[in-house]
């Protein structure tokens, strides 16, 4: 299904000479600032490109641009431009056909592939992939255009159900749906809220799961030479209105769940193929495991990695991309919690993280956002502990202390 591809030269060059290996960031935001400072470690050339300027990537980067990313010519233009080795999607809305292109000229090799990018950029091409190809459980779902289009499928799915834009990310124009009164409401907040005007949602049933896991996956060459499959210790987490609030590692899972996430999780990173990290996302119910989407790059639950494990999911990302050997063990239990900007503001300060720092095995990390929203993710605090209990106590203790205050 995934067709051979070159493999990079496992040599590395210096940064700003004609030997650099360079790596061109389609979107600079928190994930992609830690795997930028990943790859400045191991001296490869960085560029990072966002929709706006001053992004968390770009503050760390060798070159930095500013496009609409979701415009192909643009997203040609600069690749063409800075002529990278690599290019590595960040976030999902970018213009994937040409990134389809920058594959079929050989321009530069697309992480994971340009084939994951299209498939995953849009909750049809991932959950077709999934249920539909792989026979992979997940909740039951029906694609809608328009209102009208949107109370027919609901008669179908049932209530309570999950009614999301098939284009966006973090919770954004995402409400779960108690009865045929709310579909209005939900139907206009999905239209606002897709990063695309798509104009189409997905309506899923609702899983009444016991707990939901990312499984990160790393596809990286082993010692075989081939690229084979790694798993890390499942990442619990907490969503609140579809975002993330608080992640930790290990979840713990019966033996049973445990194996199947990993079925899951290889099956559907098998099919998008390519080397590098994956979050899956998973629903768990006793033993039975709903795949639920995947992104194909560091995970935002996986920001606890970088309390957690020998390497980051972020410094994996670079070593995998980079086709070096990876190393996926858990040094200690941890966990993640994340710091709102609680203020629409530009150039925000933030109090409290002498005090938040105090906290044993704790760590704080700001972003550096140039603008601040109420409830946008300006920062995470990441601690680690005997226990899960204990590390996720620390964490969201420490991320309560630190206060975002108008400069
Ligand atoms: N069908 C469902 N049943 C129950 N809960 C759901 C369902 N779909 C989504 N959720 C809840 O909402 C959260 C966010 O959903 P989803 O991952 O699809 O949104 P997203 O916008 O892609 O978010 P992100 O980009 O952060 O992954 C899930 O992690 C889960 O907690
Ligand atoms: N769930 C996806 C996710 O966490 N993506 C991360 O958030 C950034 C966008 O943040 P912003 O919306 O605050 O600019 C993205 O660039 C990526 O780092
Ligand atoms: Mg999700």
């Amino acid at each position: 299904m995934v067709s051979p591809r070159p493999r990079i030269s496992p040599r590395l060059g210096t940064p700003l000479s004609p030997s650099a290996t360079r790596v061109l960031l389609l979107g600079s935001g928190e994930l992609g600032k830690e795997v930028t400072i990943a790859l400045q470690r191991l001296g490869v050339e960085v560029i990072a490109v966002d929709r706006y300027a001053d992004a968390p990537g770009h503050q760390v980067a060798h070159r930095t641009h500013v496009i609409d990313m979701g415009d192909p010519e643009a997203v040609l233009a600069v690749i063409e431009a800075e002529r990278p080795h690599l290019v590595v999607p960040e976030i999902e809305a970018i213009a994937t056909d040409a990134l389809a292109t920058v594959e079929q000229r050989g321009l530069a090799e697309v992480i994971p592939t340009a084939r994951a990018t299209q498939l995953t950029m849009n909750r049809e091409g991932i959950r077709r992939l999934a249920a539909e190809e792989l026979g992979l459980p997940t909740s039951p779902y029906r694609f809608a255009n328009s209102l009208d289009e949107v109370r027919v499928v609901t008669e179908a799915i049932g209530f309570p159900c999950v009614i999301k834009p098939v284009m966006s990310s973090s919770g954004k124009g995402q409400s779960t749906v108690r009865s045929a009164d709310d579909l209005n409401a939900a139907w206009e907040y999905a239209l606002a809220g897709g990063r695309i005007n798509h104009g189409t949602v997905i309506v899923e049933g609702f899983v009444d799961f016991d707990y939901e896991i990312t499984q990160l996956t790393v596809r990286a060459v082993g010692e075989s030479g081939e690229v084979e499959t790694y798993f890390c210790e499942p990442i619990g987490h907490l969503q609140r209105d579809g975002d993330y609030v608080e992640s930790w590692q290990p979840q713990p899972m019966s033996d049973a769940a445990l194996a199947r996430a990993r079925e899951v999780a290889a099956a559907v990173t098998g099919a998008l193929g390519g080397r590098g990290v994956f979050g899956v996302e998973l629903f768990v119910k006793g033993d039975e495991v709903y795949f639920s989407e995947v992104s194909p790059r560091p995970h935002d639950t996986g920001l606890v990695t970088m309390g957690s494990q020998r390497y980051s999911e972020f410094e994996l990302h670079a070593r995998a991309i980079l086709g070096l050997p990876v190393d996926v063990e858990q040094l200690r239990p941890g966990a993640s919690a994340v710091i709102y900007g609680e203020l629409d503001a530009p150039g925000i300060a933030f109090d409290g993280v002498a005090e938040a720092l105090r906290t044993p095995e704790t760590d704080v990390r700001l972003f550096g956002k140039p603008e601040s929203f109420l409830r946008r993710r300006m920062g995470v605090a990441v601690s680690t502990g005997p226990d899960v209990h204990t590390a996720r106590e620390r964490a969201t203790r420490a991320a309560s202390l630190v206060r975002p205050v108008a400069p």
